[in-house]
């Protein structure tokens, strides 16, 4: 029996844009207000990204004291602090962020051969449209499902399995398409294909490690991958 690829699921950040710098700069000035520490460095913040805002400030607590950044924090801290930090992303969200090569390629080929696309990230919800909006990427999307909208985040399947609803389309038929560990477990625990990039955040675990059907360099050739899947059913 063939089972086509028919909707593809977008991870964000790491896949879809480079928000790095955004994020730094939100941990760093959020930093500064709470315990006047030294800043966050690049590489750091590029490894803690992947499992939400909130881990995020979780790891910039531990970082900036010199700890693992899945080293055990004070909760109250970040409770008090988390709203602070959503302030600053607020203000920076998108502003040094940039589009990866081959983004808006893909994403027009999978429109074109007549996929549904869903973004799937563990952003908070509220960023996610204006963000894709200022990059010209939001026209693309049947739906949206950000970090909020499900009770658990990726690695969780539950966000595929919502996005999935959303467009009415079986999981058996997506393709997660992501850049760390939390895309490719909730792809396969979803039971979605899983194509993975090798350029984004992938918090130490190397896309090369991990479970896939395929680790692709750019979003055009994940459109491509699906055409040759496709033409195999
Ligand atoms: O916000 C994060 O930590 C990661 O977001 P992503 O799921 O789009 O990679
Ligand atoms: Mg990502």
């Amino acid at each position: 029996m063939t089972n086509p690829i028919r909707a593809a699921l977008l991870d964000l950040d790491g896949t879809l844009l480079d928000t790095v710098e955004d994020m730094l700069h939100a941990g760093n000035a959020m930093l500064r207000q709470a315990i006047d520490a030294e800043p966050l460095r690049f590489d750091d913040a590029a490894a803690m990204i992947g499992k939400g805002s909130r881990n995020f400030v979780e790891r910039a607590f531990a970082v900036s004291s010199g700890q693992p950044m899945d080293a055990p924090v004070d909760q109250d801290q970040v409770e008090k602090w988390f709203p602070v930090f959503m302030h600053h992303y607020r203000v920076f969200n998108g502003k040094t962020a940039r589009r990866y090569p081959g983004v808006a390629e893909g994403l027009a080929v999978m429109r074109a051969r007549g996929l549904k696309l869903a973004v799937v990230t563990n952003k908070p919800s509220e960023l996610v449209r204006p963000l894709l909006e200022r990059f010209q990427l939001a026209h693309f999307f049947d739906a949206f499902v950000g970090g909020g909208d499900t009770p658990q985040k990726k690695p969780d399947p539950q966000p595929l399995r919502h996005a999935c609803a959303l467009m009415d389309v079986a999981l058996e038929s997506a393709v997660m398409i992501g850049d760390s560990m939390n895309d490719a477990l909730a792809g396969r625990n979803a039971g979605c294909k899983v194509l993975l990039l090798p350029y984004g955040y992938n918090e130490g675990h190397p896309v090369e490690s991990l479970e896939a059907d395929a680790i692709v360099p750019t979003l055009l050739d994940a459109a491509l991958w699906i055409d040759g899947y496709n033409a195999a059913q």
